[in-house]
């Protein structure tokens, strides 16, 4: 099987890294300087997981023609990035192709359907810190990195699970779900609802538990995820705000989303994933008319900056 990843940085840093070290017929759709460099001296990955060590893809190209037709594509860019990524990708996208998007978000598959040709279309939800450190050198400096991969009608082809077990003789833990809604929203619900509340007190958890009734606020962000997943056909457990409430009050109080840190770093709100994580939500909210005014307030904070 021949194996894409687009986007070679944080994330598609590891993944692609650790494939390509693992199985050879790995490919890289990978521009700019961070293209030149991989072909000059391969890709450096300095990993707490995997170790260090340089690779090769079996090619490296910014060129969809040049890639070819492929059985698995990895996408791992930026929200901002998403349509074009998959206008770029389309050539290398046959009927029987698998496309695996990587992004955070809520079911990613569900936005990239009308930007892609006719092809297989999963959901992957990673959990890692990782980064580009310079062109051709990407950084996982600490923690696990973990796959989880499912379609949205539940279902196992059997491409998904041959994928699954070559990432994860990769060395990256990989599982397979028969609920892969479930298990967006879940992690959406962290990445989202915890850049609404840094958005909301322009800061990172500590400043957010300093505010008064801030208890109320982070269950009041949580009710609005949750309503909003129960229209939409997901059913949270019934502990969840609970849970989320306690998950919260127990982050680092220096703790912040990538999301937030690009914000409040002063990256224009179109160079970051506003729309793409808070944007979204208050769409999904007004299609299943349920109301989102904690995620509106986040939004328009640092929208209009
Ligand atoms: N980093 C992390 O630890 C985690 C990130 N995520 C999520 O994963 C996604 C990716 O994040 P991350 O890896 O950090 O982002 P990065 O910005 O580090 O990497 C994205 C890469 O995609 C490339 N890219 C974008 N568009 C194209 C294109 N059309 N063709 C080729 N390459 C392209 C970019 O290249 P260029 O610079 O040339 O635009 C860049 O190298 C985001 O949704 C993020 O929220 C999820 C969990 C953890
Ligand atoms: C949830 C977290 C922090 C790590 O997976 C993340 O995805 C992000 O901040 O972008």
């Amino acid at each position: 099987m021949k194996i894409a990843v687009l986007g070679i940085g944080g994330v598609g840093g590891i993944v692609g890294g650790a494939l390509a070290k693992n199985y050879t017929e790995t490919y890289f759709y990978v521009r700019g300087k961070n293209l030149d460099a991989i072909r000059r001296r391969g890709l450096r990955v300095r990993s707490a997981l995997l170790g260090d060590f340089t690779v090769q893809p079996k090619l490296a190209s910014d060129s969809a023609e040049e890639l070819g037709l492929m059985d698995v594509i990895f996408v791992s860019c930026k929200g901002y990035n998403l349509r074009a990524a998959c206008e770029s990708i389309a050539p290398m996208i046959k009927a029987e192709t698998l496309v695996i998007p990587l992004l955070n978000g809520v079911i990613v598959s569900d936005m990239m359907r009308p930007m892609l040709p006719p092809c297989l279309l999963a959901d992957g939800i990673i959990r890692v810190f990782s980064h580009l450190e310079q062109p051709g050198h990407i950084v996982q400096s600490y923690g696990p990195c973990s796959v989880i991969l499912g379609m949205r009608d539940g279902g196992i082809p059997q491409k998904l699970e041959e994928t699954a077990a070559i990432v994860g003789k990769a060395g990256i833990s990989t599982t397979l779900s028969d609920d892969i809604l479930a298990d967006s929203w879940n992690k959406y619900m962290m990445m989202c609802g915890n850049s609404v509340l840094f958005c909301c007190c322009d800061g990172p958890a500590g400043k957010v538990r300093e505010h008064p009734g801030h208890m109320e606020l982070v269950r009041a962000v949580a009710g609005e995820l949750i309503a909003v997943a129960a229209a939409s056909g997901v059913t949270m457990p019934a502990d969840m705000a609970d849970r989320y409430t306690e998950n919260f009050s127990k982050l680092a109080p220096e703790a912040m989303s990538s999301l937030y840190r690009d914000l409040s770093g002063g990256k224009p709100p179109s160079e970051t994933e506003l729309d793409h994580i808070i944007g979204r939500m208050i769409e999904l909210g007004q299609q299943y008319g349920v109301p989102t005014p904690y995620h509106k307030a986040a939004y328009e904070r640092f929208a209009a900056k």
